[in-house]
């Protein structure tokens, strides 16, 4: 399996917190992209994801996967014992569902309020993204406050179970996790009183697999 990434970016780092609970990052060749340069928006890596964004795996197929969501499943379903994405249908649906919030509660809002409301990867690659539009400001401002308010969910969620689905750590933790790094590098602030929130980030930063990513 071959990954494109960009070491230490917050997406990047979901799958390979995944890879290293899977015990799999030693059968991964990472391939850097130089998103900072823009390589991602050029027409070889678009090829490859349209989106044109990282992570991105490719088989030895040559198919190629994009979406966290999807590389996850793929790795977590390998060795045929799921341990991220849920085991039995009941536990899938929790943790889609919690990952799905994750996503557009979390990590997407702080990547709209990294990229709309801050200098975000800088003018070669922003401005591409940044159409002259008036209300972007606006609109990774209020994004912003999405991304607190979903941190707030979580916390919430937090105070009465150990993990972000349930008794057992998944996908939707590394999620969360990566939307954590995100905030960090957006220097969005986790409110001080979100203490289940914080309490838990310190509990699965020990993990091995986070460790090692
Ligand atoms: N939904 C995508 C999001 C991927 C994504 O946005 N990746 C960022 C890198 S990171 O900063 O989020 O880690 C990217 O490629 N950004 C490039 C750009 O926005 O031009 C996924 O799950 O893979």
């Amino acid at each position: 399996m071959k990954i494109y990434d960009v070491p230490g970016f917050p997406n990047p780092l979901r799958v390979r917190i995944a890879l290293a609970e899977k015990g799999l990052t030693d059968q991964v060749e990472f391939v850097k992209v130089d998103l900072l340069g823009g390589e991602h928006k050029e027409d070889a890596f678009l090829a490859k994801n349209p989106s044109g964004t990282v992570p991105v795996l490719e088989l030895e197929d040559g198919v190629y996967i994009s979406e966290c969501t999807a590389i996850t499943e793929y790795v977590d379903h390998l060795d045929g014992k799921p341990a991220l994405t849920g085991a039995t249908p009941r536990d899938k649906a929790v943790i889609h569902m919690m990952q799905k919030r994750a996503e557009a509660e979390l990590i997407d809002a702080v990547a709209d309020y990294f990229h709309y409301a801050t200098p975000g990867l800088g003018p070669k690659i922003e401005d591409g993204k940044k159409t002259v539009w008036t209300g972007r400001d606006a609109f990774g401002r209020k994004q912003g406050d999405r991304a607190v308010a979903g941190m707030r969910y979580f916390d919430q969620i937090l105070r009465d179970q150990p993990y972000v689905a349930g008794d057992q750590f998944s996908m939707a933790d590394i999620t969360v996790l990566g939307g954590l790094v995100f905030a960090g590098f957006a220097k969005l602030d986790v409110p001080e009183d979100c203490t289940a929130l914080s309490a838990w980030r310190t509990r699965v930063q020990e993990r091995p697999s986070v460790k090692a990513a």
